[in-house]
């Protein structure tokens, strides 16, 4: 094909035949001094150009470095046990991040405990009302103040809460139980008043609506929101007699605490002031939980399951002398334990070499209840692989979100969107059938599926022959959406088991390696 080239315009053409080179040319009456000033402008403007092409260029070399990042998504319902996983990756590939951050775990920890009493004190009150039976007991009348009446052993007036100075000098075991509540209230009043300062100091004062019974909403990087609250401005919260300056004490017990903070004061300016109250109040009423969770009622309406708590209020109260002793630093136990919702999305990267390679990995850990999955949709189609965690021990359960939705159903409906979506189709593939260790605690203590479960029928209520079942579900899910025959890799796991998850996190890293070698096509 012939090409012809448009002739330049003959008025816009310098000597040399180049349009351009006329209007760049200096003017003939140029001075020195014009000259060394347009030489200075141009010198500048070179130097400019010449940093924004480096710039491009690194901006480049930095996408197709992370084009080759490997590219994680912990995804699943809420409470499946996703930043908990997260923790785990953490400990095996940055262990001291973990150990840096074990202070400011105190108040997620402090807040596992006020939180489970709170809903404790108000299960023991509330079943007074109840009329229902909920659990295998439906034949049982139902269990209320009467009950408790009974279980403390004496008779008492029914409407005045007031004490009687011959209650007074009574002790707490001695006293109705109805006036046993309302000690138990007044004792731990200081507590009470604390849980919603310490929901604040976590979310930042942000109420998200969907954050659960026993949870709180936390954006990432909220470790170094509660460490970096100076005394100083916690300070003046407390001076006005508010949310901080908590109840029930006495002038020698102010004198006191006023020592206390300003040794406290000295010690450790940084430390967070309301942190530092929770400390105290606990130490100080550490007896007084210890007996409401070890009290008949309250063990009676978990036994009868009207008073159902989460594994990780169980896990703290169980733990509450040691959690409560002055001086209480998290371990990584209690981390792993630990309970924040997570909120939007939050990135973790860990280098890692992986036989011999190094990558960079990108976790991407996701808030799970139904207002915060569509967060995660930015980051499915450049992911390299997902871990689905669905929690096994749930099947008794239902969504905070909505209460009419079986939390196991609602993981299989999830998982089925996963395995069914577009954008994820070449992703490698791995389900956590998680909180085993839940599941099997929950069967020992003669907790029937099929009650929840009804299509479970009469199958036999053991631990094998239900986690095969819960399994059966999942596989059929992934088969019945599976158009490009990808592989399922499927473990049984307990995300608070260090030992066991180390050894599966590194077959998982491995598969997900080789998957993603292949599809770069790098071996
Ligand atoms: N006993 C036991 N507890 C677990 C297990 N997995 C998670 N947990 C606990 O369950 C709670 C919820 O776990 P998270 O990891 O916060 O759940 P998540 O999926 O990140 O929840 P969202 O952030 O709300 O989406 C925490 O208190 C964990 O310690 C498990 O396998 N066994
Ligand atoms: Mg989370």
């Amino acid at each position: 094909m012939m090409t012809a080239s448009r002739p330049p315009s003959v008025n816009s053409m310098g000597a040399d035949g180049d349009p351009f080179s006329a209007l760049l040319r200096p003017p003939a009456s140029e001075t020195d001094h014009e000259r060394i000033s347009r030489l200075q402008r141009e010198a500048d403007a070179k130097r400019i150009s010449d940093s924004i092409d480096e710039e491009i260029k690194a901006d480049r070399e930095r996408l197709r470095k992370s084009r080759q990042d490997i590219r994680l998504l912990l995804l699943g319902q809420a409470e499946s046990g996703k930043s908990t996983l997260q923790k785990q990756f953490q400990l095996l590939y940055n262990p001291s991040g973990l150990d840096d951050e074990r202070m400011s775990w105190r108040t997620v920890v402090y807040f596992n405990i006020a939180r489970p009493i709170t809903r404790i004190l108000e299960a023991l009150e509330a079943f007074g009302d109840a009329e229902e039976d909920d659990d295998d007991l439906a034949s049982d009348r139902p269990f209320g103040i009467a009950d408790m009446r009974a279980l403390s052993g004496m008779p008492v007036p029914s409407t005045s809460t007031d004490f009687t100075a011959e209650e007074k000098s009574l002790s707490p075991s001695q006293l109705s139980l109805e006036k046993q509540i309302s000690s138990f209230r007044t004792r731990l009043a200081p507590l009470l008043a604390a849980e919603s300062s310490l929901a604040d100091r976590l979310s930042g004062g942000i109420d998200v609506s969907g954050s659960g019974r026993g949870s709180v909403f936390v954006r990432s990087g909220w470790q170094s929101k509660t460490r970096s609250f100076t005394f100083g401005r916690a300070r003046e919260r407390t001076s006005s007699g508010g949310r901080f300056s908590f109840a029930a004490r006495n002038s020698t017990d102010d004198r006191k605490g006023n020592e206390v903070e300003l040794q406290a004061r000295k010690d450790d300016t940084s430390e967070d002031a309301l942190v530092r109250e929770v400390a105290s109040i606990l130490a100080s009423c550490q007896r007084d939980i210890k007996e409401l969770w070890e009290h008949p009622a309250v063990r009676k309406l978990r036994d009868r399951r009207r008073l159902k708590l989460e594994e990780w209020a169980e896990y703290f109260l169980n733990n509450i002398e040691r959690v409560s002793a002055p001086g209480y630093l998290p371990t990584i136990e209690d981390i792993l334990h630990a309970r924040i919702q997570t909120m939007g999305v939050a990135e973790h990267v860990f280098d890692m070499s992986v036989h011999g390679r190094n990558t960079r990995w990108h976790l991407f850990d996701v808030g799970g209840a139904r207002g915060q999955r569509h967060t995660w949709i930015p980051y499915f189609d450049d992911a390299t692989a997902i871990i689905f965690l669905a929690p096994v021990s749930a099947f008794d359960q239902y969504l905070d979100e909505d209460p009419r939705t079986n939390r196991i159903d609602d993981s299989l409906q999830l998982f089925k969107q996963i395995c069914s979506n577009a954008l994820l189709k070449r992703a490698h593939l791995v389900l956590f059938l998680n909180k085993t260790d839940v599941l099997r605690a929950k069967i020992n203590n003669g907790v029937k599926v099929n009650k929840y479960i009804t299509s479970y029928g009469d199958r036999a209520n053991e631990y094998d022959t239900v986690v095969a079942y819960f399994k059966a579900h999942f596989t059929q899910v992934h088969r019945r959406t599976n158009e490009n025959n990808r592989v399922l890799f499927t473990h049984l796991t307990s995300a608070v088991n260090t030992k066991a998850m180390q050894s599966i996190i590194t077959d998982v890293r491995d598969s997900i390696f080789r998957g993603y070698l292949k599809s770069a096509a790098l071996v």
